[in-house]
């Protein structure tokens, strides 16, 4: 694990943030750098909550409960093994979070940030996603920031991926200094 300090535990990760605004590339490198297990919120969602967003329709608090729990489920079983991990979460609202927390209070939250027509712009040019781009408004709309109280960092997507991990590398040492 690159985070040195000895007697640590690894970091539990929750990279959130809306639609396309790269989650998945971020946490796949982050995982990769710090050795970390790494899981796919969407691989978490019910096949009803993807045919509802594939067709169109956002999802509501009641469809995301149950995912949620499932992915709170992952990360208390990463933090109670000491493995440590990294997950991809829109996690958008505060309760959302909430929800996560109370599976493991440990988790550190690495929200991505980037106006709707960079990340409207790189959602266009992405291919064979289920997510239609119609759907980013309701993505921002749901979407509250980190508060004073929740352990995480927010992370400017302006930046080149490898750019972004050195930066959350460096939270997370912070974070455990
Ligand atoms: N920092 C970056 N700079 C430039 N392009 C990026 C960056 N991060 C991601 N991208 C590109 O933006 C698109 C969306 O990224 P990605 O799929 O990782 O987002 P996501 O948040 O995981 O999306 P979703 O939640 O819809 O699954 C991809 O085509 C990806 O290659
Ligand atoms: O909470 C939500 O509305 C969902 O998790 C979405 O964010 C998508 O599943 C994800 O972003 C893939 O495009």
């Amino acid at each position: 694990m690159a985070l040195s300090a000895e007697n640590q535990q690894p970091p539990v990760v929750v990279v959130m943030g809306v639609s396309g605004v790269g989650k998945t590339t971020v946490a796949r490198l982050l995982a990769d750098r710090l050795d970390l297990p790494y899981a796919e919120a969407d691989d978490f969602h019910p096949a009803a909550n993807i045919a509802k967003m594939s067709a169109g329709t956002p999802l509501d608090d009641r469809d995301r409960l149950p995912w949620l729990r499932a992915l709170g489920g992952w990360l208390g079983e990463r933090s109670a093994a000491g493995s440590g991990g990294v997950v991809t979460c829109s996690a958008l609202k505060r309760r959302y979070r909430d929800v996560l927390r109370a599976a493991c209070p440990d988790a550190f939250f690495l929200h991505l940030s980037g106006s709707h027509d960079l990340v409207g712009d790189r959602m266009a040019h992405r291919t064979g996603h289920f997510m239609p781009t119609s759907l980013l408004d309701s993505q921002y709309a749901a979407l509250e920031p980190l508060q004073a109280d929740e352990v995480g960092t927010v992370l400017d997507v302006g930046a080149d991926p490898e750019t972004l991990v050195a930066r959350a590398v460096a939270a997370l040492a912070r974070q455990n200094a």
